[in-house]
């Protein structure tokens, strides 16, 4: 078989923060860095590309998307729209999938700036994509054919889970909990750095211990065949430590913030969606 039949092309139009964990993702996976292209205007983000990645960087979008099996849109929500029309007449009708991680804007937005009948893939990563262990939330529209659904699938997997879903909006609940999530848990390691200086350690050993443990719980609650409830009960000895400070956790109202974090979260897309994938 040849690489074009293997290796489909691969552009990325966006190299940044997203953009560039998706693409390492996928070279590190082992995808020829020959079959991936990628634009950006920020020259920086470009040297990168090419000196990191070994990947084709252009400044032109529609060079980047020449003869590309799939194009994944990776910038701001803001310009998604202006970035697409002028790719719309090189796309459409052509067999190319449209993969866009933007939040929050549909599949019918999309589809509708392409001039429709575009095969259109929401996806919905994270940064930990980079390392292979993120988490990416996916829906097709109907134009998607099963070899376009299995292209993206394979794009996605580089960067760790998939997992497709039926129903388009609950991408605006994956964008809430694995989307935005890595900055909640890195937020909650800063905090934990923040207690141990407070309780005397240095900066630095504070930031070991935090990390360390940050690590090892999620390694644990990933490999272990109980629930994280279990696991958090076998920390915590009756009449010890650990009680005190999840009491602590519980009367400030933990559980509640981050349900209302996480709400907070889906509700951003949905209102990204109304004022940027509108109609007019
Ligand atoms: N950062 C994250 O953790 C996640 C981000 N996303 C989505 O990924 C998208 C990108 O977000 P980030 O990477 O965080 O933003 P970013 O600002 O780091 O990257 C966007 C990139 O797009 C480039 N760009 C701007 N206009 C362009 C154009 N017309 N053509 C080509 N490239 C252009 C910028 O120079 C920049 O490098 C957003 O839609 C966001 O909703 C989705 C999941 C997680
Ligand atoms: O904050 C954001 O809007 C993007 C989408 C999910 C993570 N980062």
């Amino acid at each position: 078989m040849s690489d074009q039949t293997n290796h489909p092309r691969i552009a990325f139009i966006g190299c940044g923060n997203m953009g560039a964990s998706l693409i390492g993702g996928l070279v590190t996976s082992g995808y020829p860095a020959n079959r991936i292209t990628a634009a950006d205007p920020d020259p920086e983000k470009r040297t990168v590309m090419v000196n990191r990645h070994g990947i084709a960087a252009y400044d032109d979008n529609a060079t980047a998307c020449a003869g590309a099996a799939a194009v994944v849109l990776a910038v701001k929500p803001q310009v998604l729209r202006e970035t697409l029309q002028p790719l719309a007449a090189r796309l459409r009708g052509s067999d190319t999938v449209i993969i866009s991680v933007a939040a929050g804007i549909d599949s019918a937005a999309i589809d509708r700036w392409l001039g429709g009948n575009a095969a259109v893939v929401r996806a919905m990563p994270n940064t930990p994509a980079l390392i292979g262990a993120g988490a990416t939330g996916l829906f097709a529209n109907d134009q998607v054919s099963s070899r376009q659904k299995q292209l993206a699938d394979t794009i996605m997997q580089a960067g760790g889970l998939t997992l497709w879903l039926t129903d388009e909006s609950l991408i605006d609940a994956v964008t809430a909990i694995s989307g935005s999530g890595p900055a909640y848990f890195f937020f909650f390691i800063e905090a934990l750095e923040h207690a141990g200086i407070e309780l005397g350690l240095t900066a630095e050993q504070a930031r070991q211990l935090a990390l360390q443990t940050a690590f090892g719980a999620a390694r644990m609650a990933h490999e272990s065949d109980v629930d994280a409830a279990a696991l958090r009960e076998r920390v915590t000895s009756p009449g010890g430590t650990t009680e005190q400070a999840l009491k602590q956790l519980s009367d400030g109202g933990l559980e509640n913030l981050i349900q209302q974090a996480a709400t907070a979260a889906r509700d951003r897309a949905r209102e990204l969606a109304a004022t940027l994938g509108g109609e007019s």
